[in-house]
């Protein structure tokens, strides 16, 4: 990533995962980098990671492969078209298909990426000739990044307070075949089309699975509801958003649905969008079009068969009573998933 936004100070907890990771790392080390992940997700909803291992050229290169994929022809892409039929992302969705509101038009096109072994829903793949070398980049790059997920699973779950048995059947349940890699462009759009409040390029929404591990380039609009306190109905009048702003070779972690039930709400899926960039210089023209952008969310949830049940840890205090049901996350996400497309 080649991000060159000022990196001025952030609202959202940056976390080391040297401490975690580094061959000198100790207990001491290790639990410090649970404790500050389990708080800054707790707190803010998204965190930074740095640190993490994945080399800057390899972040470096998916970009590069993402630019050549959207830059094919509409023709060339819609030759890996995402299927009609929900829950499933895979394959070449155009601007304006996917709909995660009803009523605001989304200015974005992307391209999903499965795990080759999940025969509930296999990947769509374009032509190798079209763009030689894809698959083969993107698969290794899917199975990179659900490497660094265990690691970030197991950080969870010490600073989440499970036990050694109960983290491995949680690392465990969590195999790689259910993630989803997603190439996200959002081409170039007049301002005035977005401030005029029909269009946006993400409208407002949490993410469904365990959590999202997202990349980002330098062009900045995520943004994340500030976490306030209050009911539901009190925030949801109140409802601000800051931006996530872009910072050169961190990840951006954000909680998910499933980290709420599993954390028995202490970890809250937060509320986010993408929107306007927010610097002036993102500008061109009498139309003021924005640049373009582009983002990769790797989504992270277990196999389709899990049970997904509060940790007994995080039942105590005032929180000692499980506030969600036993699902099987199969039902929650069809159940999440209706409405989408
Ligand atoms: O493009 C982004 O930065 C965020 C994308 C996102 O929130 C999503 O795909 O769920
Ligand atoms: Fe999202």
């Amino acid at each position: 990533m080649t991000a060159t936004e000022p990196n001025t100070k952030s609202p959202f907890p940056v976390i080391d995962f040297d401490g975690w990771l580094s061959s000198s790392s100790t207990a001491t080390s290790r639990s410090k980098c649970a404790a500050d992940l389990v708080r800054g997700c707790h707190e803010s909803g998204f965190v930074y990671i740095i640190n993490h291992g994945i080399p800057d050229n390899l972040l470096k290169e998916v970009f590069e492969l993402s630019k050549n994929l959207f830059d094919l022809s509409h023709e060339e892409k819609m030759l890996a078209p995402h299927p009609p039929d929900p829950p499933w992302h895979r394959g070449y969705s155009s601007v304006g298909l996917e709909k995660v509101s009803s009523t605001l038009k989304e200015y974005k096109e992307s391209y999903e990426v499965g795990s080759e072994h999940n025969l509930d829903a296999p990947p769509i793949w374009l032509p190798e000739a079209v763009l030689p070398g894809f698959r083969t980049f993107s698969t290794s790059f899917y199975w990179t990044m659900n490497a660094f997920s265990q690691q970030v699973l197991g950080v969870l779950a010490m600073g989440l307070g499970l036990s050694q048995q109960q983290t491995d059947e949680w690392k465990k349940a969590h195999t790689g075949n259910n993630n989803q890699l997603r190439l996200l462009h959002y081409p170039p759009l007049a301002a005035w089309e977005m401030e005029g409040g029909e269009m946006t390029r993400m409208p407002a929404h949490t993410d469904f699975g365990s959590f999202t591990l997202l990349l980002q380039d330098d062009c900045g609009g995520l943004q994340a509801e500030e976490r306030a306190s209050g009911t539901l109905e009190e925030r949801r009048l109140s409802r601000q958003y800051i931006d996530v702003k872009p910072m050169d070779g961190a990840i951006v972690m954000n909680v998910g649905s499933l980290l709420t039930r599993w954390s028995n709400e202490y970890l809250e899926a937060p509320r986010h969008r993408v929107t306007l960039p927010p610097l002036s210089d993102r500008y061109e023209g009498e139309q003021r079009m924005t640049r373009e952008r582009y983002s990769i969310p790797y989504f992270v949830s277990p196999d389709l068969d899990t049970m997904v049940e509060t940790f007994p840890s995080c039942l105590e205090g005032e929180n000692a009573q499980p506030k969600f049901e036993k699902i099987r996350w199969r039902d929650y996400m069809r159940m999440r998933a209706q409405g989408s497309y």
